[in-house]
């Protein structure tokens, strides 16, 4: 049988629990084991990471308290690493309306985004997403959106993917376009993942279960792929 492969979650400051318990769940041909990283030592463990939802501003300070900062940024080029909305923050290239000096950012997904882009009224919601590439492909899977960024801009050159959108009637400013980058929620650049939704609080392990083998198990040998 091939070796299990390391799953590490970002443990500094948010859902991180909830993103532990879905990959526990999952049922695949491939042994997966999860760590928590708090420091540099438990991130080199690990085949791929997850960076989880929370604060995007309190999880990079307290990333450079712990000495993970370039630790992280080396790893996001060379390895998979899956961000849900604070964690798709900081994947991201750059975040338009930071204050200077106010967000430092791991980069790796070549798009602009805007912090809470859903406006203060509109704190959290839910939406059923079509997702391309998840199993059980006409099951709609729910995104829960709270304080959620929002893509402004995709690199045009990118190998960008999107993999889901929202309806464009649900955007605070309706966009008339329907590839307005706006309704972009999903996307995959290279190895990595990116959803401005948290999965992890969905009782649906599916993206879960699409990070593991559409992004990981294809990076470390000996895979067998379910
Ligand atoms: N649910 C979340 O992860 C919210 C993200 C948060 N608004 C931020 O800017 O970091």
């Amino acid at each position: 049988m091939s070796p299990s492969i390391t799953i590490g979650i970002l443990a500094l400051q948010g859902a991180f629990a909830e993103h532990q318990i879905r990959l526990q769940n999952l049922r695949l041909k491939r042994k997966i084991e999860t760590v928590l990283v708090k420091t540099p030592e438990d991130l080199q463990r690990c085949h791929a990471l997850i960076i989880p939802g929370g604060e995007s501003t309190t999880i990079a300070l307290l990333a450079r308290l712990s000495g993970l900062l370039e630790p992280l940024k080396e790893f996001i080029r060379v390895k998979p690493v899956w961000g849900t909305c604070a964690g798709a923050i900081l994947l991201a290239q750059s975040v338009t309306g930071a204050k200077k000096d106010g967000q430092e950012l791991l980069g790796g997904v070549s798009i602009d985004i805007a912090r809470n882009g859903w406006g203060s009224q509109v704190e959290s919601f839910e939406a059923p997403l079509d997702v391309t590439g998840l199993q059980d492909p006409s099951v709609p899977f729910t995104g829960i959106f709270i304080r959620a960024p929002v893509v402004l801009a995709l690199e045009p050159d990118a190998p960008i993917q999107v993999i889901a959108r929202l309806a464009p009637h649900l955007l605070p400013e309706p966009a008339e376009d329907e590839n307005d980058p706006r309704t972009v929620v999903a996307l995959r650049q290279g190895l990595h993942l990116l959803t401005t939704f948290h999965p992890e609080l969905t009782q649906d392990d599916r993206f879960h279960d699409y990070f593991a083998r559409k992004c990981v198990f294809p990076t470390v040998p000996g895979v067998v792929v379910g």
